[in-house]
Parts: C-alpha cells; sequence; structure tokens
C-alpha cells in the first residue's frame, strides 16, 4: 500500500518518511499506531507501480520532449556500465568522465541506432552518487525511442519516475532539501531572474548559510549541556555560558535579517504585483496591452470602458508580474462602474507596484488633479522601507503634446512620459521597471539568497521563536531545549542533521574527562 499526499509540485508526493528508502528520515514511533507523517521527497507515481528499490537502474530521456539537435539520455545505477558496454560492445567502457564517440546498436538486433557522444560517470562521483552514464544522441524521435527501448531490453534496467534521478541524489547526500527545491524550481523557472535564483539555490546557498547557522546554534548548545553536565567541575573554561548567549544573539540579528526579506524572495516565484491605476480615459488598458503583447483590454474613447479587473501574468525585464488593469477612478458614476472604482481601490492596497498613469495633455482636469492629491501623494508620502509599496508616475499620450510647447508642468513629481501611441517612452518604462521590480524583488544576481518557500520562511521563524525562549529562560536545562528546538528548525530546514555532532564538539571543544 502506498501511503501518498499529493503537493502542488507536479513531480512530487510526499510519503510518509517511514518508508524504506530514507532511513536517514525515520525517527522511532513509540506508539505505532500514528501515522508518522514527515517530509519526504517521493516521486509520482501510480499506485500499481513497484515502488523504485535501490537495487534498480534506471534510465530516461533528461533533455526535453520533442524535435531537438542533441537529446540526452542519462542512467543511473549499478547496471549503468553494464549497459553501456552491451550498447557499444564490442567497445570496452570509456575512460571516466570523458566525451567518447561511439556507435550505439541494439542489443536484440545489432542494429545501429545513431553513432553518439556517451560519458561515463563512475559512482560516487556523479549527479545521484550512483555509477551513472549519459548517451548524447541526435535528437530525432526515432533515435530517442530506438535507445529508450534498446535500455529497457537490458536486464535490471527500467525506466525512471519522474524526480527520480534528483531523489536518488538527495538519499545519496549528494542534494540536501534546499538544493532539491532549487532544482525544482530551475526546472520550472519560467523567467530569467527566476532561473538565477534557482540556480543559485540549487548551488547550496541558502543551505550553505543555514548550515552555518545551525552550527552556530549547535556550539552554543554544547556550551551550554557542557555546563549542565560539566559545570561543577573545574576543567571547564571560564564564560562558557556567556559565550553562548553572544553566539546566539548575532544568529538573532542574522535571522532577523533574513526573514525580512522573505517576502521579496516568494514574490520572486509567483510574480510581483503590478496595478495599473489613474483616471479614465488615461490610457491605462492601452498600457496593459503594450506590456503583455497581447488584447486583454478592451480599449476605447469612451472614459469608463474598464470595469473588472482583469488580470494578466507577464515576465517585465525578466521579472515575473500578475499585471492588473482597473477601472479608472473617478466618483459620481452609476452602480456598475462605482463598483469598479470600489474593485480598483481593493487591488491597489495590493499592489508591490503602482503603475499610476495621467494623460499629459489632461493634467489640468479635476480628475488628473485629484488623482494626484490623493493616490500619487499618498505613496509618495509613505516612509521608504521594505514593505511599503512603490509608484511609477507615467504621463501617458506624449504624442499631444506640442513639441514647442512647455513641458507637463514643474509642480509634478517625477515621472516619465510615454505614448502608447507612438511607442516612444517605452524603453525607458522598461527600464524603470526593471529598476523597480529589482528592488521588490530582490536581484539575484547581486543581492544574499533570498527565502523562496514559505517552508523557509516557517522554520526560521520557528528557529527564531526558539532563540526567544532561550533568553527568557531562567532555567538551563529550559534553556538547552530551546537551543535545540532552534537548531531543529535549522537542520529541518535543509533536512539532515544528527545529535552525535552535539557530543562531537562537547568531546572536541572541552576535552572533558581528560
Ligand atoms: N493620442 C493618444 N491616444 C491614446 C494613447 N494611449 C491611449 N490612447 C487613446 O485613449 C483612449 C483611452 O484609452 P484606454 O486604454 O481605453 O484608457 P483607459 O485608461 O483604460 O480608460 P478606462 O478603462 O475607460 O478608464 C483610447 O481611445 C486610446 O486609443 C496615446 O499614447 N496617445
Ligand atoms: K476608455
Ligand atoms: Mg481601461
Amino acid at each position: 500500500m502506498v501511503h501518498s499526499l499529493t503537493c502542488p509540485h507536479p513531480c512530487f508526493l510526499l510519503v510518509p518518511a517511514s518508508e524504506p528508502q530514507f532511513p536517514h528520515l525515520q525517527t522511532p514511533d513509540p506508539g505505532g499506531a500514528v501515522w508518522n507523517v514527515r517530509w519526504a521527497l517521493c516521486t509520482r507515481r501510480s499506485s500499481g507501480a513497484p515502488a523504485p528499490g535501490s537495487g534498480a537502474t534506471i534510465f530516461a530521456l533528461s533533455s526535453g520532449q520533442g524535435r531537438c539537435g542533441i537529446a540526452v539520455i542519462r542512467t543511473s545505477g549499478p547496471a549503468s556500465g553494464h549497459a553501456l558496454r552491451i550498447l557499444t560492445a564490442p567497445r570496452d567502457l570509456p575512460l571516466a568522465r570523458h566525451a567518447s564517440l561511439r556507435l550505439l546498436s541494439d542489443p536484440r538486433s545489432g542494429e545501429p541506432l545513431d553513432r553518439a557522444l556517451v560519458l561515463w560517470f563512475p559512482g560516487p562521483q556523479s549527479f545521484t552518487g550512483e555509477d551513472c552514464v549519459e548517451f548524447h544522441v541526435h535528437g530525432g524521435p526515432a533515435v530517442v525511442s530506438g535507445v529508450l527501448q534498446a535500455l529497457g531490453s537490458v536486464p535490471g534496467l527500467r525506466p525512471a519516475e519522474a524526480g527520480e534521478f534528483t531523489r536518488r541524489a538527495f538519499a545519496n547526500g549528494k542534494l540536501n532539501l534546499t538544493e532539491v527545491e532549487g532544482l525544482a524550481d530551475l526546472i520550472h523557472a519560467e523567467t530569467e531572474a527566476q532561473r538565477r535564483q534557482a540556480l543559485r539555490q540549487l548551488d547550496g546557498e541558502l543551505g550553505h548559510l543555514c548550515r552555518g547557522w545551525a552550527e552556530t546554534l549547535t556550539k552554543a548548545l554544547a556550551h551550554v549541556e557542557a555546563y549542565i553536565d560539566f559545570g561543577e567541575d573545574d576543567n571547564l573554561e571560564e564564560g562558557v555560558l556567556e559565550q553562548a548567549d553572544i553566539k546566539v544573539r548575532a544568529l538573532e540579528v542574522a535571522l532577523g535579517a533574513h526573514l525580512r526579506d522573505a517576502r521579496r524572495g516568494q514574490r520572486l516565484r509567483s510574480g510581483a504585483h503590478v496595478v495599473v491605476t489613474g483616471p479614465p480615459n488615461a490610457g491605462k488598458s492601452s498600457l496593459v496591452n503594450l506590456l503583455s503583447r497581447k488584447p486583454v483590454s478592451i480599449v476605447s474613447p469612451e472614459p469608463g470602458t474598464t470595469r473588472d479587473v482583469l488580470e494578466t501574468p507577464v515576465d517585465l525585464a525578466g521579472f515575473p508580474v500578475l499585471l492588473s488593469d482597473t477601472a479608472g477612478l473617478r466618483e459620481g458614476v452609476g452602480p456598475v462602474e462605482q463598483e469598479g472604482v470600489r474593485r480598483a481601490r481593493e487591488r491597489l492596497e495590493q499592489a508591490d507596484l503602482i503603475l499610476a498613469m495621467l494623460d499629459a495633455s489632461d493634467l489640468a482636469s479635476p480628475s488628473s488633479c485629484n488623482f494626484l492629491a490623493t493616490v500619487v501623494a499618498s505613496v509618495g508620502a509613505q516612509s521608504p522601507s521594505d514593505s511599503s509599496q512603490r509608484l511609477l508616475l507615467v504621463l501617458n499620450k506624449s504624442d499631444l503634446l506640442s513639441p514647442e510647447g512647455p513641458g507637463p508642468g514643474p509642480d509634478l513629481p517625477p515621472h516619465l512620459l510615454l505614448s502608447c501611441l507612438t511607442g516612444e517612452g517605452l524603453d525607458g518604462l522598461l527600464e524603470a521597471l526593471r529598476k523597480e521590480l529589482a528592488a521588490v524583488c530582490g536581484d539575484p544576481s547581486t543581492d544574499p539568497p533570498l527565502l523562496t518557500r514559505a517552508r523557509h520562511q516557517h522554520h526560521l521563524q520557528g528557529c527564531l521563536d526558539a532563540l526567544g525562549h532561550y533568553k527568557q529562560s531562567k532555567d538551563l536545562a529550559l534553556a538547552a531545549e530551546a537551543l535545540r528546538v532552534a537548531r531543529g528548525h535549522l537542520t529541518r530546514l535543509t533536512g539532515g542533521g544528527g545529535t552525535e555532532e552535539i557530543l562531537d564538539i562537547i568531546f572536541r571543544d572541552f576535552c572533558v574527562g581528560k
């Protein structure tokens, strides 16, 4: 029987960690009756499929489906070398980790399949930690299916389940949990900035940081426990507890700073909210259509055309964005438009970035003045902090301004000129958007690694809360327990960690029992 919970990720299931392939995640379950659900990464598989045992050798097309120049087929498991030898017979195994040109043939018929580059990665120096082979074949569907069928005919080989290579890498300690998540994000990264973020997480930056923090806590805990156990003896150095306090305080500061960054990381994964607003007929819908390169909204000379909030996902300057078109803001209109205005204001409150739009040829009108005095002024008055909204003021219809005439007016806040009609000013607007979005989402090429998942945020907050308990606890045993809880959150973040480390440090740092 396979117990599983579906998770939002298309490739993974949550399975009880008590399944045999996760020995390192198992905890004793004293009652035995409680199904001990802990986070374990598993692949989506039909209930009838065999549970992927560690002995099997798996193979799969690792590059995307469909026509391509080169396709990469991978194997992982103990029979990899055997499969490579059989498909390239009579040649022997190529040099490890060197690309070699080989003729691949079907072992059953001897029929030639392709002349391909093959790479032999003997474990443990491979992506999964097991023996792996890569076949770089010509990308035609016939070649790919021929090689896949040939591999399927080799005894001990079976097609891989979705995500199984990654799961094996995790099971063999090649990737930690945050790296696995980074890899999953990488495969699903839709925009350039998302791709860089996922790459950096995969590189283990977040994991590296967490391990550093966990080590700090392990040391602090070792100090406290050593004091509890051996405080009476005089072979402990002075100030052991004070050292632990100092470490914990520094860690609190670092964690707090990272948690403040958390919303930015999540925006980068799920998209920043950009809302276009302004008085009727400013050209809001024209701008939404221009930025999304498709006719999302109806454009017409009639004021009050847009009523509902129209939302469309777009890639703006490499950042994922949910772009909303809204009703023009004005009072004294019929009930339907009034409802549209109410929805527009509601959406405005949720915006990370506001694109405030005015008709440059109509700045003196009451609706323009009112909009400047209310929406633009109120956002401008917010003190700049991470959580505050950002606003770009765009003066549209610049084509209607006479070239010799005076500019739009000296007492306007900073703004950009645009013509949705001619496209003039669009490059400047895109550049300004890129800067604003980098501030809203964080720029993965320069900023410290962000907490891209709610799970990261949850554990860091849990860690921080436990550190708060540590500071408040008068009793040393409770203080130690608080540190243990805090440390547990960090190690669960990267999916590892054991208690032996603490004992190691106690004996290494204090030479107890000398
Ligand atoms: N000359 C000129 N006309 C424009 C420009 N941008 C939009 N328009 C015109 O202005 C009118 C209103 O444009 P919309 O995009 O519907 O304006 P809106 O702000 O969405 O209007 P509501 O939804 O009614 O609030 C249309 O006739 C557009 O063709 C521009 O840059 N120059
Ligand atoms: K309109
Ligand atoms: Mg509109």
